[in-house]
């Protein structure tokens, strides 16, 4: 999996050199590339924004060096994909085919563990990271011409640009990636997965100031432990998160 980021903080992306993802990327898992949107600029002062036309305060990201990235991403990946004359698929295979490109945005849909599994699955995605009071919309839709493209939020916050949500979903996706996770097992009972919110969990030492782990835990009764733990879920998503209780467990 090729994953490309835009942004005007490319060294905010050491951050995925470690962990997990780290290991991904030295495996050849995921190969992440970061470009930094001021090498797209001409002038002296590499500028990648300007004042919104209508007026208002803050400033929007430039088409321009958004336009030139994108498309040399898209045209390098598109070179990676094979030799000219590739057969071209019928309309629906390429719309399949077509690379996705994902903008972090407050007004996009809400990224889910949905979302994360979707992403796992594609070969390629490019990130743009823009800036709070965004990009110039015929960005959006300029890319939308060769590409997919989604705009994504975190949830409804306001964060000052794109990178952190970057993170997080990569995080998210990265670790669904078949051969990142060493035990795929471990991917199974986690919250959001089955729709639930995941269990209480514990570990040694069975008596900790004062406090014991449940008995059924500690009973090695494999059946009464997962139906404890499936009622834990149910009674801790029906407290913190009744909006995903399935309509028949509501
Ligand atoms: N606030 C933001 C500003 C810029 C890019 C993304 C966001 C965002 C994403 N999810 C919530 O907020």
């Amino acid at each position: 999996m090729r994953v490309d980021i835009v942004t005007i903080f490319p060294e905010f992306f050491q951050v995925l050199d470690v962990s997990l993802l780290g290991k991904a990327r030295q495996d050849g898992l995921i190969d992440v590339r970061v470009h930094d949107l001021r090498d797209a600029t001409t002038d002296r002062h590499r500028t990648v924004d300007d004042t919104p036309y209508g007026g208002g305060a803050g400033m929007v990201m430039k088409p321009e060096p958004w336009g030139q990235t994108i498309d040399a991403i898209l045209d390098d990946a598109a070179g990676d994909r094979g030799a000219p004359g590739l057969a071209v698929a019928d309309d629906a295979e390429l719309a399949d085919a077509r690379p996705l490109v994902v903008f972090p945005s407050p007004a996009g849909t809400v990224f889910t563990q949905a979302t994360a599994r979707r992403y796992a699955l594609e070969p390629h995605i490019v990130f743009g990271c823009g800036r709070y009071e965004g990009i110039d919309q015929r960005v959006f839709e300029d890319t939308a011409e060769r590409a997919r493209v989604e705009l994504v939020s975190l949830g409804d916050y306001v964060l000052n640009g794109g990178e952190v949500a970057v993170t997080a979903m990569i995080e998210a996706f990265g670790r669904l990636v078949p051969g990142v996770v060493g035990n795929p097992e471990s991917l199974v009972e986690e919250s959001h997965e089955d729709g639930l919110l995941e269990y209480p969990s514990y570990t040694k030492p069975a008596l900790w100031r004062g406090r014991e782990v449940p008995d059924v835990l500690l009973s090695g009764h494999h059946a009464k432990i997962a139906a404890w733990r499936h009622e834990q879920q149910l009674e801790r998503t029906r407290r913190v998160r009744p909006e995903l209780l399935p309509p028949e467990l509501g």
